[in-house]
């Protein structure tokens, strides 16, 4: 037993536990190049990520000169080819990331990753880094089936059945992620060093951490607070 506000907490991946933005950068650039179109700053990527590579291509696109349907299928394909043989060659989890999750499993937390990323992607980027085994479960953005990618609640509510858990908090860093989980009724911890396409305080999360030091004590302040 564990006094713990919370015996489940889930991480978004993307922007949360992990800084993937340059290679999901190196992936758009390489699509953006096939269609002759410039290459973008990883700091004007890392805005679009969050809502799936498709969205993040799409807005890539757009920046670039606009695209049409058919386009945006070709050169998505193009993307997820490049990233699946270059997903973690920048790749790492954020500072102290690791340490909490530690920190979390020591106090008898059980945790899991909902991403929007393809499950198959996001697991075998956990399992390069020698993250798999500290998850009860990893959730992509197509393991529920068309549409049920954050900001549906339904891929929260299938991490908390999966894990037959009680009292779930959620970790992310985009709008997705707040809306997914406040939808899920569960409360939300916003990261100010994610991938945020507006001001961490306009997310709506209901607390913010700076770093990864502050997840716990973050986490212990909302338990008492509901
Ligand atoms: O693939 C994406 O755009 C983002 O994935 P995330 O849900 O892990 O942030
Ligand atoms: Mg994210």
């Amino acid at each position: 037993m564990t006094d713990f506000p919370f015996d489940l907490v889930g991480f978004d991946m993307d922007g949360t536990l992990l800084d993937t933005s340059a290679d999901l950068a190196a992936a758009v650039n390489h699509a953006l190049s096939q269609a002759g179109r410039p290459a973008l700053d990883v700091a004007e990527v890392r805005p679009m990520i969050g809502g799936g590579a498709r969205h993040m291509l799409a807005q890539g696109l757009d920046r670039t000169g606009g695209c049409d349907p058919a386009m945006l299928d070709r050169l998505h394909r193009v993307l997820l080819d490049y990233y699946e043989a270059h997903m973690v060659v920048h790749t790492a989890p954020y500072p102290q990331a690791v340490e909490a999750l530690d920190s979390l499993a020591a106090r008898g937390v059980r945790l899991a990753v909902v991403t929007n990323k393809l499950e198959a992607y996001a697991t075998r980027v956990l399992a390069a880094l020698g993250l798999t085994d500290r998850f009860v479960t990893v959730i992509g953005g197509d393991t529920l089936g068309p549409g049920n990618g954050k900001p549906s609640p339904r891929p929260i509510q299938e991490m908390i059945a999966r894990a037959g858990a009680h009292r779930a908090a959620f970790v992310g860093d985009s709008i997705y992620d707040v809306r997914a989980a406040q939808a899920a009724g569960v409360p939300v911890v916003g990261c100010s060093f994610g991938f945020l396409d507006r001001p961490v305080a306009d997310l709506g999360a209901d607390a913010v951490i700076d770093g990864f030091a502050e997840l716990v004590p973050t986490l212990e302040r909302l338990g008492a607070a509901r």
